[in-house]
């Protein structure tokens, strides 16, 4: 039996007669998680909306073979007139689930996610953003997704609340296979929680740079992760895609892999992806 996958393919849009996007390919594998970086206006959200199916699809193909997509947004979303709890349980309630277990399930993934029960029976307008980023994170693992499309939902947190939300999707995604494709402004964001970061930029958006990092999210240390955002920042087409001046590279040595990671693994091996500033080298699709 094949595996679930997320095959993107040639895929180009246009609002009216502007294309935003142009030729984007890559494929999503289970427990897989892909990172998208870029300037604002780049296409992020416009290829996110076309991987959830929130637009239809112009040219080029998308091939969605997981079970359970889900999607988290920059704001929560929450129902502002029905408790946290409530909230929870609303994909569950569209699945046709009985109260009594939809509300037992929600309350189980609330304090999985650290919600007590005094403020899983608030309303979201009584929790703190960090709060309702996690209840907003519990409605949609409670469906057990295997494909989770994230735009920016931790880009209002403070760098503690977003690490605690970091820790929470790691341990989730050590738990089971679950395939994330995450955007995201924040290139250390990206460097911590993705297998492979994709870098896009132009108008129309176009896939520039990829990296695919060697060691697995869990075995990453601080340190590494800073040396690898500073390596990928350095990297000129990834400052051309971010309208970024040249900058002075470092050429002091990638810092060791942490632990038990494979010494033999490349630290940092971006590729240039076809049509983008830097004449590709490899195949066009990611
Ligand atoms: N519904 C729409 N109608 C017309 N133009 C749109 C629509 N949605 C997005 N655009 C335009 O498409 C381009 C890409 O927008 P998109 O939101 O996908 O970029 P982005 O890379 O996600 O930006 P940001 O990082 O700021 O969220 C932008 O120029 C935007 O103005």
């Amino acid at each position: 039996m094949n595996t679930p996958a997320l095959t993107v393919s040639g895929l180009s849009h246009a609002f009216a007669m502007r294309t935003v996007l142009e030729d984007v390919n890559l494929r999503l594998d289970a427990g897989r998680a892909i990172a998208l970086v870029g300037p604002s206006g780049c296409g992020k959200t416009t290829l996110l909306n076309l991987c959830a199916n929130l637009l239809s699809v112009q040219s080029g193909r998308i091939d969605n073979t997981f079970d359970c997509t889900a999607m988290l947004f920059q704001q929560p979303h929450l129902l502002p007139w029905k408790s946290v709890l409530d909230n929870i349980a609303l994909g569950l309630k569209a699945r046709g689930m009985p109260r009594a277990e939809r509300l037992a399930a929600a309350r189980r993934m609330g304090h999985a996610l650290e919600l007590d029960d005094i403020a899983i029976e608030q309303f979201p307008g009584q929790l703190s953003g960090g709060m309702q980023s996690r209840a907003a994170l519990a409605r949609a693992l409670v469906l057990t997704p295997d494909l989770l499309l994230l735009d920016e939902p931790f880009a209002a947190l403070d760098i503690g609340l977003k690490g605690q939300m970091h820790q929470l999707l790691l341990a989730e995604m050590a738990r089971r296979p679950l395939a994330v494709l995450m955007i995201t402004h924040d290139v250390m964001e990206a460097v911590t929680l993705a297998d492979s970061i994709i870098v896009m930029g132009g108008q129309p958006g176009r896939m520039r740079w990829r990296l695919d990092l060697p060691i697995p999210p869990a075995q990453r240390s601080d340190e590494w992760i800073y040396r690898q955002t500073a390596l990928l920042l350095a990297q000129p087409a990834v400052r051309t895609a971010f309208n970024l001046p040249a900058a002075a590279v470092s050429h002091r040595a990638p810092v060791e892999p942490p632990g038990d990671a494979d010494p033999s693994a490349p630290l940092f091996s971006g590729t240039a992806v076809a049509g983008s500033v830097t004449p590709a080298k490899s195949p066009t699709q990611c």
